[in-house]
């Protein structure tokens, strides 16, 4: 082989192998390079994978979030549907059947027909394989809900449940809690006050839905106030069976085949005599007038018409003309098995089994409708509206009468009074005035019918619109009981009708109480006269109009079984019908009314017995079979309903009755809903009335006169009060010891502690008079019965002499010097003394008291003492022929009036019959006759 040949080789192969050398560096390079892009490719793949793990979490998380805002969203929805519906159907109106009962409400309710069925209702993830909701309610197909937090990815993504916490079930933040069903929510539709309502669909669903709204209109009104007519041709009433019980009270009348025509045109007719007569262009519907005045002066009439084929064109005409105005006016259709066209105020209940029944007004909202009401409640609830419709009309609110809240106290009393007194049968108003003709009223009706109730309802509407200052009432009862004590302050209640000035209740045994109101108003007439004159008017409102800025209420005074102030022919029915008379006569025209009630007029001589006094009491107010107070001829009130009356503004004439439906104002919290009412807005300075309870005792502290004693160091004419006196002004009965003969007082009877209670009364009056040292008080005890009382009072009058059986003699033989000696007299001297007839020391202790009394008073020396009898008095002074008057005053308890004449100059004797802590009083220097007084307990 040539050198040549070989070198080449040897430079081929070292070619080679350098090449191959390099491509080993080549292939080294290479596989470092793709371990790098391999390590990449990992590194890239983790972080993506990482990513999306993240992005699926966040995802997820806000999935979660929106499903559970959107639950708590749904659920609270849910609950403010749910209320609503309570709100819009309360009590009967929306009660499920197995817990329902009458509740009659205020205002026409919405009625429930059955449930919504809400699309996705808040509830738990179901627990796989379950297929019923919590709520026992079968789940469904799109009733199903997905897991929340579940996510369905997309194919090829990661699909497994991520771990982490939203694999748990989520939380609800607000709505039920997930173990409780969600509320459910009614469907309701409007019929009372609203519109009509036409079922269609399933004949027995639709039945169901007519006996549930049925129930629900009667069980929501007061029984009789919804009036059904039935019309079931194809039945003939078999439809409203269930109902049958309402039929003999007239709640229910069912109309047979062919009598469609008549039914509708006697709605109609409502129609329109409601829109004439009731609304009378005032109101736009019966609504509106309820809720404007609180009157429901008509029945609702729900008229159910299933089926009935074809209808005439006058029958169509007349359905439409009622589908349009009938709701305005109460009259409401329920229709099925007819064509309605739509138009407002119609709701179409499409019914179904199941949950595919649909009501117009819930829109596309699926409606399970409630089942037939059981037929042992719609049996027991129409008999029980039958009994009580029977038993008679139901009672009106008061509120009937009242002016709209807000809005009272706006009328003026110049020309009179005028308020409602409730409806007419026919609906409308009756309005009743007091003024210059009719003045007066006399009610009758005898006893339960209704009476106190009437006058409460007319007092009520009255105070309602008139305020204090253009109304004022005096009121007293000679019943037995308290029935105006509600209008004074009370120990329940401290609130009182502002307008009423004086309430006198048990005064049936003191008579005196009338006598004492009616010189008040004598008083109060000649005050108005006088001011008449003086301003040269005639009547109240010519005297308001001149004095704008005097105190010119009309007054009006009621005397409840005022028979038994007239009863007898004694001297105060004597003076009360003298003052009634002029009252009646006189008090017309200045503004002062008497209104007198009376179980039975009939019986009342002394009132019949003056015919131009009856004359004034034109209005005549009759409750259900009163006699007497209507003219002759007049039998209307023989034939009144319960809790209606007569009134009649023309002395009873037959042509002039006016029959009112009263309404119910005995009601001790609507009473006090109204009184609180007006109490509240009464000015400042009006205080309480004067409340005389003849029950009960008074006590000396309240005396305003007592309260109103001050020290001074001399009072000339220091004033001794008694009790108190049976008058309007809470006044007290007083004497006046000032230097003067025969200023003494004795108080004269058995009852220990009524005088000892009229002689505390005095010791302790006079005691406040004086300044310390001012007087000087000496208190004798002869009775031990009164020892206790004597003790006490000595007790209370600082430096206050005691003096008993043992040392009375130093006392008597020292005032009588007093009362003989010739120096002035320094201070005045009381001697209290206790049972005097008592006196030991014979016959020169009884001269020492004699000379006490007789000459004592010139001297300032004034006895009060107690004897035991009139006839031992007689004694001290001396015997049958003694003079008497060195005793100018005195109190008798137990001693009849033919025992006190010789101590009551003038005529005969006074006209007194004693009674429990009653007492009479005279003093003859200032007296013309006896007062009665009761003596103050506890002073
Ligand atoms: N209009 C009415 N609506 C409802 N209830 C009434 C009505 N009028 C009276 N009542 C009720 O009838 C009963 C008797 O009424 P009230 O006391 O007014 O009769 P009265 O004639 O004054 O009887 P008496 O003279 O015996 O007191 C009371 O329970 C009262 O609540």
């Amino acid at each position: 082989m040539a050198e040549s040949t070989r070198d080449r080789v040897m430079e081929i192969r070292a070619g080679l192998s350098h090449a191959l050398g390099a491509a080993q560096i080549a292939l080294e390079q290479a596989h470092e390079a793709r371990d790098a892009a391999h390590a990449r490719y990992e590194r890239v793949v983790a972080a993506a994978t990482a990513r999306r793990r993240k992005l699926t979490a966040a995802r997820d998380e806000r999935i979660r979030e929106i499903g559970s805002w959107h639950d708590t969203e749904l659920a609270a929805l849910v609950g403010v549907a749910a209320a609503a519906a309570d709100r819009a159907a309360p009590g009967a109106a929306g009660e499920p059947w197995h817990s329902w009962e009458p509740t009659p409400l205020e205002r026409a309710a919405e009625l429930r027909v059955g449930r919504l069925i809400l699309p996705e209702a808040p509830v738990p993830a179901p627990v796989p394989g379950e297929g019923r909701r919590p709520d026992g309610r079968d789940g469904g197909a799109d009733g199903e809900r997905r897991p929340r937090g579940a996510w369905a990815g997309a194919p090829g993504e990661v699909t497994e449940p991520l771990p982490g916490p939203e694999s748990e079930p989520p939380e609800t933040a607000a709505g039920p809690p997930l173990d409780e069903a969600p509320p459910d929510v009614a469907a309701l539709v409007a019929l009372l006050d609203r519109g009509h309502i036409v079922v269609e669909g399933d004949r027995r669903a639709g039945d169901d839905v007519v006996a549930g709204l049925l129930l629900r209109a009667l069980g929501t009104s007061a029984p009789g106030a919804v009036r059904i007519i039935g019309y079931d041709p194809e039945n003939l009433g078999g439809g409203l069976a269930g109902f049958a019980p309402l039929a003999p009270a007239g709640v229910l009348t069912s109309v047979g085949p062919g009598g469609l025509e008549r039914l509708l045109d006697d709605l109609v007719g409502h129609v329109r005599r409601i829109n004439e007569t009731v609304l009378a262009g005032e109101y736009t519907s019966l609504r509106e007038l309820h809720a404007v005045t609180n009157r429901r002066p008509e029945p609702w009439r729900v008229a159910v018409l299933l089926g009935g084929g074809d209808l005439s064109r006058h029958e169509r005409s007349q359905l439409d003309r009622l589908l349009r105005t009938g709701a305005a006016c109460g009259v409401h259709l329920v229709i099925r098995g007819l064509d309605v066209a739509p138009g407002p105020g119609i709701e179409f209940i499409r019914a179904a089994p199941g949950e595919d029944a649909r009501i117009e007004g819930a829109g596309d909202l699926p409606v399970r409708l409630d089942p037939a009401p059981p037929p042992t409640t719609v049996t027991a609830t129409c008999r029980q509206i039958a009994e009580e419709v029977a038993a008679g009309p139901a009672p009106v609110a008061l509120d009937s009468l009242l002016p709209e809240a807000g809005t009272e106290w706006r009328d003026t009393s110049a020309t009179g009074l005028t308020a409602p007194l409730g409806d007419s049968p026919q609906g409308a108003r009756v309005l009743v005035t007091l003024s210059d003709y009719p003045p007066h009223a006399l009610i009758a009706g005898p006893s339960g019918t209704g009476k106190t109730n009437f006058i409460y309802a007319w007092m009520g509407a009255l105070a309602a619109r008139y305020s204090p200052d253009e109304l004022a009432f005096y009121l007293l009862d000679f019943k037995e009981g308290v029935s105006f004590a509600r209008f004074a302050p009370g120990r329940r209640d401290p609130s009182w009708l502002p307008h009423v000035r004086l309430v006198g209740v048990n005064v049936n045994t003191d008579r005196e109480f009338g006598l004492a109101l009616l010189r008040f108003l004598s008083a109060e007439l000649r005050r108005r006269a006088d001011a008449a004159k003086q301003h040269e008017v005639t009547n109240l409102a010519e005297l308001r109009a001149e004095d704008p800025d005097g105190s010119w209420p009309r007054i009006v005074a009621v005397v409840d079984e005022f028979q038994v102030l007239l009863a007898g022919r004694d001297a105060v029915a004597g003076e009360a019908v003298d003052l009634l008379e002029d009252l009646a006569r006189r008090g017309r025209s200045q503004g002062i009314h008497l209104v007198l009630a009376s179980q039975d007029v009939s019986g009342i001589e002394a009132l019949w017995g003056r015919p131009a006094l009856v004359a004034q009491f034109s209005l005549r107010i009759a409750l259900p079979r009163a006699r007497r107070v209507l003219a002759e001829t007049n039998a209307a009130a023989d034939s009144l309903p319960r809790y209606h009356a007569v009134v009649n503004a023309d002395s009873g004439a037959a042509e002039a009755n006016r029959v009112v439906r009263v309404p119910a104002a005995g009601d001790r919290e609507r009473w006090g809903a109204l009184q609180h009412r007006l109490w509240r807005r009464r000015p400042p300075e009006l205080g309480p009335p004067r409340l005389f309870d003849g029950d009960v005792i008074p006590k000396l502290v309240d005396s305003p006169d007592y309260r109103g004693l001050r020290a001074s160091d001399s009072p000339a004419a220091p004033v001794a009060l008694l009790g108190e006196t049976i008058d309007v002004a809470a006044r007290s009965a007083r004497t006046v010891l000032r230097r003067a003969p025969g200023r003494n007082l004795a108080v004269l009877g058995t009852r220990v502690d009524e005088a000892c209670a009229v002689l505390a009364t005095a010791g302790r009056s006079l005691a406040a008079q004086f300044a310390p040292e001012g007087a000087r008080f000496s208190v004798v005890c002869l009775d031990t019965d009164a020892r206790a009382a004597a003790e006490a009072l000595h007790a209370r009058i600082p430096d206050c002499g005691w003096y008993d059986m043992d040392n009375v003699d130093w006392l008597l033989e020292d005032a009588a010097a007093e009362a003989t000696a010739a120096w002035p007299a320094d201070r005045p001297h009381f001697i209290l003394i206790y049972a005097a007839d008592a006196l030991p020391g014979g016959k020169e202790a009884a001269a020492q008291l004699r000379t006490v009394l007789r000459q004592g008073p010139e001297r300032r020396l004034h006895v009060l003492g107690w004897w035991r009898g009139a006839g031992l008095l007689r004694d001290t002074l001396g015997g049958q022929a003694a003079r008497t008057d060195s005793i100018g005053a005195w109190v008798a308890l137990d001693v009849h009036g033919s025992e006190l004449s010789p101590y009551y100059p003038g005529q005969g004797a006074p006209n007194w019959y004693p009674r429990p802590w009653r007492a009479l009083h005279f003093d003859r220097s200032v007296h013309r006759g006896a007062e009665v007084i009761i003596p103050y307990g506890n002073p």
